[in-house]
C-alpha cells in the first residue's frame, strides 16, 4: 500500500468525519453571542420543532422537482450498460424555487431573520439526515445494491471507508438519483436559499446594503449557470461518472456546501461587509464575467462533444480536436473528442481558474471586516487543486498516448504560460 493509499484509506475518512462534522456545527455559532465550545454544539445539535418542520418541507420541494414529468438525460454507462437517468428540468426548479421562496421572503421577510436565529438548529437536523443518508446508503449498497455485479458495488473492505466514499455510483430513493437530489437540488439550491434569506435577514436589521447585495446577486447568477449547465454537461463530471454516494460527495453537498460556503454570508448579517460602492461593482463586474468565461468553456465542450459535423467552427475557424480511442470497462473500443483550440487550448482546467475568481468574488466584499470571508476561496483553491490532481489522473489512465499528446499541444494545467 502506497502512503498516498495508506493516507486516504485509513486517516482521511476518521479524520474528516470528525473534523468536518464538529466544524460544520462549530461554524453555526460564529457572529452569535455564544462561546464556541463543544457544550454549545450539543445544545443545537439535535434540531428543534421548527428547524425539523423546515427542513422537512424543503427535502418535500426538492423531492417534488424530481418527480414531476420531464425529459431525461442519460449519464455515462456502466460496464453493465446501465444508463443512469437524470431529470432535465434544472431551470424549471431555479426559477420555480426562486418564485416560491423569493416571494415568501418578499411577503414576510421577519422569517428570514427567524431562520437566521435558527441555523445552528437546522444544520443539526440536517447533519443529522446527512448521516442517517450516508448510513442507509451504506447498508443498501452491502446488502441490497441495485447495481449490477460487474459494475461493482465496490467495497473497499473497510465500513468506515466505504460509508466515507460510498459504495454505490447510482443510488436511488424514491426513484429518484440520490446524487442529483441531494447535490443539485438540496446543495446547491439550499446554498442559494439561504444566502438570500440572510440577506433579507441584513436588511431587516439594518437596511439595505450594497457590498452585500453584489455578493448574493453573484451567487444568483452563479446558481442559475449551474442550473443551464446541470443537464448539458454536470451528469458527466467525476461527482457523477466517478465518485461513490457516500459521506465526501452526500454529506459534502448536504451539510458542507449550504453551511460553509454560505458561511461569509451568514455572517455578513452580524458583521456587515463594508466595501466602497466603486470596489463592490468591481467585484459585481469580475463575477459576472467570469461566469460567462466558465459557462463558455463549458459550452465549447459540449458543442464540440454534442456535434455530429466531422467539422466543428469555433471563432470562425474549424476546432482543433483530438479523436481520442479508449477502452471502455467492457473492452468496448470507443472515441471520444478532446478540444485543443478555444479556451482548452489556453490550459487544460482553465475553468478551475475561474470558478476561484467566482468565489473570490462573492467573499471580497467582507475581506475587510474579518476572516471568515478569506476561508471559501482558500478551501476552494485546495478542493480545486485535488480534484485537478484526481481529473488528470483519471484522464491519463482512460486516453492514455492521446491525453499525452494534448498534454504536449496544452502543456499549462491552469494558468496559461505560467503553471
Ligand atoms: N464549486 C465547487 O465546489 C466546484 C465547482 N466545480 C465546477 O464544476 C464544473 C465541472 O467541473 P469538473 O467536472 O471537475 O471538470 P471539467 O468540466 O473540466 O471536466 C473534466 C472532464 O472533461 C473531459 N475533458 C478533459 N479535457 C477535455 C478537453 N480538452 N476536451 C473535452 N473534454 C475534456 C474529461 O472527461 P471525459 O472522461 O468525458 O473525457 C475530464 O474528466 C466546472 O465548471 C468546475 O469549475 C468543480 C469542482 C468543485
Ligand atoms: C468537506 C468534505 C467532506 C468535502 C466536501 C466536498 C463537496 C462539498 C464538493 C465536492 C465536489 C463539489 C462540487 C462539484 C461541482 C459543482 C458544480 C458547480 O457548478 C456547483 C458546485 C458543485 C455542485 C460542487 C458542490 C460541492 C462539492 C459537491
Amino acid at each position: 500500500m502506497s502512503l498516498y493509499e495508506f493516507v486516504h484509506t485509513k486517516i482521511v475518512p476518521p479524520l474528516f468525519l470528525v473534523v468536518f462534522t464538529l466544524a460544520s456545527q462549530l461554524l453555526t455559532l460564529t457572529g452569535r453571542d455564544e462561546p464556541l465550545t463543544l457544550a454549545s454544539v450539543a445544545k443545537h445539535s439535535l434540531g428543534n420543532a421548527q428547524a425539523w418542520t423546515i427542513l422537512f418541507m424543503y427535502v418535500l420541494w426538492v423531492l417534488l422537482s424530481l418527480k414531476i414529468p420531464s425529459s431525461t438525460v442519460t449519464g455515462p454507462a456502466l460496464p453493465s450498460g446501465f444508463e443512469p437517468q437524470f431529470k432535465a428540468n434544472g431551470i424549471l426548479f431555479f426559477w420555480s424555487t426562486l418564485a416560491l421562496f423569493g416571494g415568501v421572503f418578499l411577503s414576510r421577510p421577519d422569517w428570514a431573520l427567524a431562520i437566521h436565529g435558527l441555523i445552528p438548529e437546522l444544520f443539526g437536523a440536517i447533519n443529522i439526515t446527512a448521516f442517517l443518508l450516508c448510513l442507509w446508503l451504506l447498508v443498501k449498497g452491502k446488502l441490497f445494491p441495485e447495481e449490477a455485479p460487474e459494475d461493482g458495488a465496490d467495497t473497499a473492505g473497510s465500513l468506515l471507508f466505504d460509508f466515507y466514499r460510498g459504495v454505490e455510483l447510482h443510488p436511488t430513493f424514491l426513484g429518484v438519483s440520490v446524487k442529483q437530489l441531494v447535490i443539485c437540488r438540496f446543495g446547491v439550491m439550499g446554498w442559494m436559499l439561504l444566502s438570500l434569506v440572510y440577506f433579507v435577514a441584513a436588511i431587516q436589521l439594518r437596511g439595505f446594503s450594497y457590498p452585500f447585495f453584489v455578493s448574493a446577486l453573484v451567487q444568483l447568477v452563479y446558481t442559475l449557470k449551474f442550473s443551464l449547465y446541470e443537464s448539458a454537461g454536470y451528469f458527466d463530471s467525476i461527482d457523477i461518472a466517478f465518485d461513490r454516494a457516500g459521506y465526501y460527495l452526500i454529506w459534502g453537498s448536504m451539510v458542507w456546501m449550504p453551511g460553509f460556503y454560505g458561511l461569509h454570508a451568514y455572517n455578513f448579517v452580524s458583521n456587515p461587509p463594508i466595501t466602497s460602492p466603486f470596489l463592490s461593482l468591481f467585484y459585481l463586474i469580475l463575477g459576472i464575467g467570469a461566469i460567462v468565461l466558465e459557462y463558455r468553456i463549458d459550452y465549447e465542450k459540449y458543442l464540440v462533444r454534442s456535434s455530429t459535423s466531422p467539422t466543428i467552427m469555433m471563432y470562425g475557424k474549424p476546432a482543433e480536436v483530438i479523436h481520442a480511442e479508449y477502452t471502455d470497462q467492457n473492452g468496448k473500443k470507443r472515441t471520444s473528442r478532446l478540444v485543443a483550440s478555444g479556451f482548452w487550448g489556453l490550459a487544460r482546467h482553465l475553468n478551475y481558474v475561474f470558478e476561484v475568481i467566482i468565489y473570490v468574488s462573492i467573499t471580497a466584499p467582507g475581506f475587510s471586516s474579518g476572516l471568515i470571508p478569506f476561508l471559501l476561496p482558500s478551501f476552494m483553491i485546495i478542493l480545486l487543486l485535488h480534484r485537478l490532481y484526481r481529473d488528470e489522473q483519471k484522464c491519463k489512465k482512460k486516453y492514455g498516448k492521446y491525453w499525452e499528446l494534448y498534454c504536449s499541444k496544452v502543456p499549462y494545467r491552469l494558468i496559461p504560460w505560467i503553471y
